[in-house]
């Protein structure tokens, strides 16, 4: 029998009610996401990209279709699936490595071991001679790397950052980039990032999913084949950028969404839209 995949989103559809409107916020939806994959996510405000982060995080419920990792169907939180928001979302009355130290509260480990992991992390992510700072000493960046050593901290199989450097500015946010693809080369979490920003999408991911607004769902997926650390500059890296802003500008073609058939389920095909390879 074939492994499971890593993370398997099939025909996922998600609908609001909104003042007894229905707001189709997914439809049809399929990825299929290898280990240690790191895709990134881009399109219009409102085409659910964060809602389509918060089903696979299991965070949210009530959508059609099936979301599995390794095999199991996702149906609520777990410590095996991490996520990392726009805002790090720290508590201001506990010291970085307390707040770091959260990630951790619901996992079985000993009170040495949970220093020596919040102690790595505070270490990976530059924050070391910060641990017993309060949040209000650290400016935009250092505040999201202890969002991120929060996230990381208890090793999940698969991180979900929704927007992580949206806030900050931009020397920041590149260095930030540097720094995640870092993490990521060094830890192999598979990692699922949601952006509106091409360059950060194309730097850091193997594959661009570009989504489109009502309803959300896949308009295409740009593969990126650059060696890393990503040259910005490099004419190449343009290339991908052109591929992906041409797609989010509607020019390229769009097939309607179908579901998969349900016989595929257990071997999921690549995403059933449109498979752009570029580089
Ligand atoms: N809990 C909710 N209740 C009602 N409608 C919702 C809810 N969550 C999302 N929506 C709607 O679903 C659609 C997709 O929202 P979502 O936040 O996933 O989009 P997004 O692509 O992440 O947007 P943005 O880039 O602005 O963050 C929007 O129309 C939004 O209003």
């Amino acid at each position: 029998m074939s492994k499971p995949a890593h993370l398997a989103i099939h025909n996922v559809t998600r609908q609001f009610s909104v003042d007894s409107r229905t707001v189709t916020a997914l439809q049809y939806v399929s990825l299929t996401v290898a280990e240690g994959e790191f895709i990134t996510i881009v399109g219009a405000s409102g085409c659910g990209k964060s809602t389509l982060l918060r089903l696979g995080a299991g965070l949210d419920a009530g959508h059609e279709g099936e979301i599995r990792h390794r095999g199991d169907v996702v149906q609520g939180p777990s410590l095996d699936r991490g996520i990392v928001f726009q805002e790090p979302r720290l508590f201001p009355w506990l010291t970085v490595e307390r707040n770091i130290a959260l990630g951790l509260e619901n996992a079985t480990v000993s009170k040495a071991e949970k220093k020596r992991l919040v102690d790595e992390h505070l270490e990976l992510v530059g924050l070391a001679g910060f641990a017993k700072a309060y949040p209000h000493r650290l400016s935009g960046g250092m505040a999201q790397r202890a969002g991120i050593a929060r996230g990381l901290v208890n090793r999940p199989d698969v991180l979900f950052l929704d927007e992580p450097f949206g806030a900050l500015d931009a020397i920041t946010k590149a260095h930030l980039q540097g720094e995640l693809q870092s993490i990521w080369a060094k830890e192999k979490i598979t990692m699922i990032l949601v952006t509106h920003d091409v360059d950060e999408a194309v730097f850091l991911g193997d594959r661009v999913v570009v989504m489109s607004p009502r309803p959300g769902r896949i308009r295409e997926i740009v593969q990126v084949n650059l060696p890393r650390p990503r040259d910005r500059t490099s004419s190449t890296f343009g290339d991908v950028r052109a591929r992906v802003l041409q797609s989010l500008n509607g020019t390229a073609h769009v097939r309607d969404p179908q579901p998969v058939p349900t016989e595929t389920k257990s071997v999921l095909p690549r995403p059933a839209h449109a498979i752009a390879a570029v580089g």
